[in-house]
């Protein structure tokens, strides 16, 4: 499971379902979309993989809902189906036990149930084995110029092959500023069959309304005051290759209405022309906001949402993927010397600590950014914490806690540990390695390191599953989750 678990809610868009998703979202630190509950939806999955469906069968005569179930148990065995069903409906339960179900949910919606329910699945999620179908972490991933080597990335890696395999689908990039829509979108392009035509960006918001039309439809001569001669707009200079729109949710409704034409029709006609033309181009969309809030508010139009998100792709944000963190510093920094033909610098345990600590509202840009800042502004060979710009100062006590134990899984060349187990492995000492030399005997440092060791043991014996671990260990299981936290353990089972 990726460091924040992905579900799906597929249910008419009801206040229930609305309370479902806010409930959720309000208590798990989880990625969560709504669909409907249509004939496409396993289609969706097969692109969209979540950890976790919760499928509103409400609607369906009850065999047709259990047949749905067992369905997508069948074609989507890994993921965890919570179907949703009225409460005067029980006598379903039986059936969908019998299918394997492994929780069901009803409808009105009960909160602390719903909360139960989710915890219960997400811990069953990660006492699983690693599926040895889903992409394994990488030692070093660049796909396209993307770097990468978390699983919720492999597995977006893996969906861009198959969405560009897929040379005409619409698909929709979501993730927040800076964590690398516009990258995404260019690795279809170049990954699909019109990689030898355009790829044509347009940014949304930064085009003023009343210009926007002309730029992406173009203008007949005369059209308006100055149209001084015909202008080709970009969506046909895309034509046979790929036009991305970035920042989608600011496009204002008349033009939603004129790209929605474009996408079913494939044609469109440029301002002022009265012939259509016919177009193939491929439209790639990005947004940060939340497309269905605007939907909701009337300002995005619902038909060019489902459109446009026939296949939508995730980016996570940089603080959900911070194991990340090293690689990425790692690249830019010799990305950057190496332009400016300088020897690559380093970051010490500490800086690297805060870096992969803070909390990167401007994600890859923002670590981007500050990599080129100590390019310039530092000239030494590694960076110390007292270096880094003030906004990282505020981790200076964090950074000395965790410093304070004994072992931390980050090695101090700005690259992650070897491994975090054979960190472990010096730091634990058997008890004739111990230097019995007066002076020499760290008793808080060796009791700490059999500590670790305990805990790294039971939860290799109880395959990651932190509430086994903490009974074997005669633990609290909240003690235990603190301990882990506080150790920096958590990389060990790749969460
Ligand atoms: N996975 C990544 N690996 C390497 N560089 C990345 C990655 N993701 C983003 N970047 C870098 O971060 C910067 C921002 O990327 P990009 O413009 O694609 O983000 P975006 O999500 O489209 O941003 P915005 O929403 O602000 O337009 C670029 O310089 C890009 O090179």
């Amino acid at each position: 499971m990726a460091s924040t678990p992905s579900i799906i809610i597929a249910a008419p868009q009801t206040p229930d379902s609305q309370v479902l998703a806010n409930h959720i979202r309000d208590k798990f630190n989880a990625a969560i979309r709504m669909t409907a509950v249509s004939a496409e939806l396993r289609g969706y999955l097969d692109v969209d993989c979540p950890d976790i469906l919760i499928v509103d069968i409400s609607a369906k005569l009850p065999e047709q809902g259990i047949e749905m179930v067992r369905e997508l148990r069948r074609s989507h065995p890994a993921i965890i189906i919570l179907p949703l069903i009225p409460a005067s409906r029980r006598e379903l339960v039986k059936q969908l036990l019998s299918l394997d179900v492994f929780l069901y949910l009803y409808t009105p919606i009960e909160p602390a149930e719903t909360t139960i329910a989710i915890t219960r699945a997400l811990e069953h999620l990660k006492s699983q084995p690693k599926n040895s179908t889903s992409p394994q972490p990488r030692e070093d991933v660049n796909f396209h110029g993307m770097i990468g080597s978390c699983r919720t990335m492999l597995r977006l890696f893996d969906l861009i092959t198959r969405v560009a395999e897929d040379d005409d689908s619409t698909v929709l990039i979501r993730g927040e500023s800076g964590t690398g829509k516009e990258m995404v979108a260019k690795a279809i392009h170049a990954q699909s069959s019109r990689s030898g035509k355009n790829f044509v960006p347009v940014n949304c918001a930064a085009i003023p309304d009343d210009l926007l039309e002309s730029e992406l439809f173009g203008y007949t001569k005369g059209a308006f005051t100055g149209a001084s001669s015909n202008k080709i707009g970009r969506i046909q200079y895309a034509d046979g290759g790929t036009l991305f729109l970035d920042e989608i949710g600011d496009m204002k409704p008349t033009l939603q209405a004129k790209l929605l034409r474009v996408l079913q029709e494939k044609e469109f006609e440029p301002v002022g022309g009265l012939k259509p033309i016919p177009v193939d181009t491929r439209v790639l969309a990005a947004t940060h906001c939340d497309l269905e809030q605007l939907v909701s508010e009337g300002r995005f139009r619902e038909d060019l949402y489902y459109r446009l998100s026939v296949v939508p792709l995730n980016i996570p944000a940089l603080k959900d993927r911070r194991e990340d963190i090293p690689l990425l510093i790692d690249s830019f920094v010799h990305g950057i010397t190496g332009k400016r033909n300088r020897e690559p610098f380093t970051f010490s345990e500490a800086a690297l600590l805060a870096l992969m600590n803070f909390e990167w509202r401007g994600n890859v840009r923002e670590l981007e950014n500050l990599v080129q800042h100590m390019s310039i502004l530092f000239g030494g060979r590694q960076v110390e914490f007292d270096d880094l710009p003030d906004k990282f100062h505020h981790l200076r006590e964090l950074v000395a806690s965790i410093m304070a134990e004994p072992s931390t899984d980050l090695a101090p060349t700005g690259k992650p540990a070897e491994s975090s187990e054979e960190n472990l492995a010096q730091a634990t000492n058997s008890i004739e390695n111990i230097p019995w030399h007066e002076g020499q005997v760290d008793f808080r440092e060796l009791i700490n390191s059999f500590e670790t060791e305990l805990i790294v043991h039971a939860m290799k014996l109880t395959d990651g599953n932190k509430k086994e671990a903490a009974r074997l260990l005669n633990l609290k299981r909240t003690t235990l989750l603190e301990k882990i936290k506080k150790k920096s353990l958590n990389s060990l089972w790749g969460e």
